[in-house]
């Protein structure tokens, strides 16, 4: 049991190295910038009403069309950390008060929401527009395309409307001579998990430490004999990462039913009168046994993030190994963020000295452009 867990002590050491190979640009703190861009009514409120204010579906209904771009910072754990701007159906690229330079200059992912039940033909010439004009200022961003609304499709209806929305945005763009610009499609419902699963793999392109955490992970599974672990962001259900092994919708949904259950129990019996706010601390964990010979275990890892993982029955009867090795796991997530929270500390003080020195040479009372 020991030397389960010292290789896993030992592995530990050696992640420092990677995350300390950012390679970002000076700013002081790295947030990035996801966009939702699409046509009026496509469902860009929605999805975001959805993930992040757990909205009910149902009530999107009544949503009122965005007139203006609504931004919004979400950051509820310390490696989901990013900004979402919601903007309106139709953005005018010529009007000159739309400054869409600076817009796409601090942009990571650029999702663009197709309404698959709608007649596409306007939404791909407004998504060629968009990526070209986008990929212009910014090559760096991920373009993420959700084909919206699938729950009206039968299964294979959505296959081939996936198939036919790929072709004819790809050839728009190798038309154009643009083929290096590479769009990843999704098929998304607000009505299912497929919404938090595609914004699951958009945030995870974000994280640069995933390398990092995907690798724990699958040490810590290969040494405690479990087959799948996910470690989620409790407030959105996204799961920022996960072991190497290929994830399966179902696994996916179970285990966003288990943090369901475990939030609602604890909202119910787990705060007393005098405590608000989010029911989940140090003492949060769960054992679900499955009717199929599995068992789920869920278990809190920092203040926002959990470990759900999936266990044979057999190997969960050594779950003091299990323990021990999740005991090592966290301590080296605490290290990741420690080494995240000091490149940034470290990348602040630097951008502030370039700013001050600046300043000193064009002297104190010169004005000048922050170059953050
Ligand atoms: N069937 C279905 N309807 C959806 C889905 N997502 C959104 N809708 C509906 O689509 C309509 C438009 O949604 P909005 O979120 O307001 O669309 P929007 O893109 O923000 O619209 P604008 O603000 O006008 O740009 C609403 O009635 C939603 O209920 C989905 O996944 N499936």
């Amino acid at each position: 049991m020991n030397f389960d867990a010292l290789l896993f002590c030992d592995w530990m050491l050696d992640c420092h190295v990677q995350v300390l190979g950012f390679s970002d640009s000076l700013n002081g703190e790295v947030k990035p910038r996801i966009l939702l861009m699409g046509l009026r009514r496509s469902g860009k409120s929605s999805i975001q009403k959805v993930v992040f204010h757990k909205m009910s579906p149902n009530e999107t209904l009544f949503l009122e069309s965005t007139n203006k771009i609504c931004r919004e910072d979400v950051s509820s754990s310390s490696f989901v950390s990013f900004q979402i701007w919601d903007f309106p159906g139709q953005i005018d690229f010529f009007d000159p008060t739309f400054d869409y330079e600076m817009i796409f200059r601090g942009t990571g992912a650029l999702i663009f929401v197709i309404d698959s039940q709608d007649d596409y033909v306007e939404a791909l010439s407004r998504l060629h527009l968009t990526v070209t004009r986008a990929y212009q200022v910014n090559p760096e961003i991920n373009f993420e395309v959700f084909i919206h609304k699938v729950d009206g499709l039968s299964d294979d209806h959505k296959i081939e409307k996936q198939r036919d929305i790929h072709k004819r945005a790809n050839d728009d763009l190798a038309d154009a001579g643009l083929e290096r610009i590479h769009l990843s499609f999704y098929l998304t419902s607000i009505y299912d998990h497929s919404i938090f699963e595609a914004f699951s793999k958009v945030v995870q392109k974000l994280i640069p430490q995933l390398p990092t955490l995907e690798n724990l992970l699958n040490i810590f599974i290969s040494n405690s004999g479990i087959e799948k672990a996910f470690l989620f962001d409790v407030v959105s259900k996204i799961y920022i990462a996960t072991d190497s092994s290929p994830v399966d919708m179902q696994t996916y949904e179970l285990c966003c039913d288990m943090i369901d259950v475990v939030i609602d129990i604890s909202c119910i019996y787990g705060l007393t009168d005098s405590e608000a706010g989010l029911p989940y601390d140090k003492e949060s964990m769960a054992i679900i046994h499955l009717n199929n010979t599995r068992v789920m275990y869920l278990k809190e890892v920092t203040k926002f993030l959990a470990m759900v993982c999936f266990v044979r029955k057999d190997s969960f009867e050594r779950k003091g190994l299990i323990d021990y090795n999740f005991h090592c796991f966290k301590k080296a997530i605490q290290e990741v963020f420690d080494v995240r929270v000091k490149v940034q500390q470290n990348r602040k003080l630097l951008s502030q000295r370039r700013w001050s020195k600046l300043t000193v040479a064009n002297g104190a009372g010169g004005w000048l452009s922050n170059p953050l």
